[in-house]
């Protein structure tokens, strides 16, 4: 088969992003989390370095939340009914979104508090 021309890839890869955005509650979540820190990383003047690191583990959880997704949708594709060893799949296949959250949680924390505490400290 050939290969489609790299604007048609790009094309369908955004149209994937656009489909968690619409199907998807807790992407839907990471995403308003995402767009809340975008605002903080302007609102607050963040640091060329913070501005990174926020956005690294941001885009890390949206990241890992679709593959997380296409892990379930094809579980459920090939095993539609009860089967432990499925359940074990999307267990540790979402245990990845759970460390990815805690480690954004995290660095969350250490960047703002220096922030927050630095503007506290004017009254
Ligand atoms: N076919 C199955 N066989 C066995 N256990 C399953 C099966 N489908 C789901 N489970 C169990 O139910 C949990 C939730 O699975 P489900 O497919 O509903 O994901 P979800 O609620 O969309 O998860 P997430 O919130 O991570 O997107 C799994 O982590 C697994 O423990």
């Amino acid at each position: 088969m050939r290969k489609p021309p790299v604007h048609k890839s790009l094309r369908n890869a955004f149209r994937g992003v656009f489909l968690m955005m619409k199907h998807e509650r807790n992407f839907q979540l990471e995403f308003a989390a995402f767009l809340v820190n975008l605002f903080l990383i302007f609102y607050l003047k963040l640091s060329s370095t913070d501005t990174i690191l926020i956005l690294m583990v941001s885009f890390g959880v949206l990241a890992t939340e679709i593959l997380n997704t296409a892990i379930e949708k094809i579980c459920d594709f090939v095993q539609p009914d009860f089967d432990k060893r499925i359940g074990f799949i999307k267990d540790i296949s979402a245990g990845a979104v759970v460390l990815m959250a805690i480690l954004s949680v995290i660095v969350g924390v250490m960047v703002y508090w220096k922030y927050v505490s630095g503007f506290l400290q004017q009254f």
